[in-house]
């Protein structure tokens, strides 16, 4: 697999100040990174990063009576150790210092697998372009192994070793949607008593996308419920490219494979949205299996985890709205009757674009070429897709997957990162016009599909 670009890293010396018509300093098709003052690397390594690690000690210490109640007394002490390393990390991206590498426990050798391929891919960064600093390197594996380095502090502890860190606010993030969820299950229910029809699919669909709105790395942690996400008539012309039709084409059409994967982004409604939307393939029989991929570890602040998905079953089940508690058991019955299977991967935590799979973790690419269509919900997994290059926005999706193409694709992004292919020419110019920042905001959404198969034996 002829990964495009991956050996071209931005950071090869450019002129910082280049004044591009789109927005950013980054120059084409090279990885988005940090180096580029203009960028939204620049601004998410320089100010959200240190946000979320202060806000993450900031809750830690709020939180303290609490974790030692529900962990153990001994916890105290290695909550004195995880802020002093959260603090320590902190100072390191902040000063742009190299990535460190993970903690390989030789010794004893019971470090998690991703320990290794982390470190050779840093290890890897630094032959090639003789650093990894968090400024200096692909912004992909600077926020990834952000997230890799919060879950390190933890995961290297007694009785902290499984503390979800972000857990609280991943939850409070369903609270505060409620409104919005209570509306959305009145609508699924209201789908699920007759066929399939092309309008209530498509609607569907859209209320997914926008679902993806609610992400708190983005909201740095903060939790709105906005009312908005619900008038698909006024979010149209928001969509920049809606293939929505296409994907219902698909869905309706024969197939050899039964199977329809759905990759994960947000808890609280986003996940929300996606099991309504999994639920509707079911119910009317656009597939007997729907396969849902939660992450490994806390990921994002926002990103689902096993633990978030039945956390969120059981408040549906004891819910007070009629609603969300019959939807609650339909989805209980799901799991346990095998039409709903969860998976887990390391794979979605690690800091590798798509291209990487195929070599990486080819059982992964064989098992979603399984699949009808794989639904890829969110930004960072766009970014990942994409091969976190800096497209000319109009490429082709088909050129930008770079052959990343197990089966059909259908790409459920609002737009929050300085990377989008396509879009028809001249619509970045004009939103750039209008604001600079429109690729940063998750104001826009891409509804995309790919019906490219690249098999690999
Ligand atoms: O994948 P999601 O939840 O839609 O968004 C991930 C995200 O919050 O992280 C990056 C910014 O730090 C951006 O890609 C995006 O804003
Ligand atoms: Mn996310």
């Amino acid at each position: 697999m002829a990964a495009m670009s991956t050996d071209v890293i931005a950071t090869k010396t450019c002129d910082c100040n280049t004044n591009r018509s789109l927005d950013i300093t980054t120059p084409r098709n090279v990885h988005l990174s940090a180096f580029y003052k203009r960028s939204f690397a620049y601004y998410t390594v320089k100010l959200r990063m240190p946000v979320i690690l202060t806000n993450l000690i900031d809750n830690l210490v709020r939180n303290k009576k609490q974790i030692i109640e529900r962990f153990g007394e001994g916890t105290q002490e290695e909550l004195k150790q995880i802020i002093g390393e959260i603090s320590q990390f902190k100072y390191e991206v902040q000063t742009n210092k190299p990535l460190k590498l993970l903690i390989e426990d030789k010794l004893l050798g019971t470090s998690p697998p991703d320990v290794k391929i982390y470190n050779e891919y840093i290890q890897k960064q630094e032959t090639l372009e003789g650093h990894a600093t968090h400024f200096h390197t692909i912004w992909l594996l600077t926020e990834c192994y952000m997230y890799r380095r919060i879950w390190q502090s933890f995961q290297t502890k007694y009785c902290l070793k499984n503390f979800d860190p972000f857990e609280n606010q991943k939850q409070q993030s369903f609270a505060s949607s409620l409104p919005l969820i209570e509306k959305m299950g009145e609508y699924l229910i209201r789908l699920l008593d007759h066929e399939a029809e092309k309008t209530e699919f498509i609607q569907l669909l859209k209320l997914n996308l926008w679902g993806n709105k609610c992400d708190l790395s983005l909201s740095l942690g903060k939790v709105g419920d906005d009312n908005s996400l619900f008038d698909t008539e006024v979010m149209n012309p928001f969509i920049l490219c809606d293939e929505s039709e296409k994907i219902w084409n698909l869905m309706i059409s024969e197939s050899s494979s039964e199977i329809i994967d759905i990759v994960f982004d947000n808890a609280g409604y986003e996940v929300f949205t996606d099991l309504c939307l999994a639920d509707y393939i079911i119910t009317c029989k656009m597939a007997k299996l729907v396969r849902l991929y939660v992450k490994a570890i806390p990921w994002f602040i926002s990103d689902v985890m096993k633990h978030d998905f039945f956390w969120m079953l059981d408040q549906l089940k004891n819910s007070s709205n009629e609603n969300l508690k019959k939807i609650g058991h339909r989805w209980a019955d799901h799991i346990s009757n095998k039409k709903w299977t969860i998976h887990i991967s390391d794979f979605w935590t690690l800091p590798f674009d798509y291209t990487h799979m195929p070599k990486v973790d080819p059982d992964l690419y064989k098992q979603l070429a399984q699949a009808k269509a794989v639904f890829f919900k969110g930004d960072l997994n766009y970014r990942k897709l994409f091969g976190e290059l800096n497209w000319d926005p109009t490429t082709p999706v088909d050129q930008g997957l770079q052959n990343f193409n197990p089966t059909n694709l259908c790409i459920m992004r609002t737009i929050k990162a300085d990377i989008v292919c396509g879009i028809r020419k001249g619509i970045a110019e004009e939103l750039s016009a209008k604001d600079e920042k429109w690729m940063e905001k998750g104001e826009y959404g891409l509804i995309q599909f790919s019906n490219k198969i690249v098999s690999i034996d």
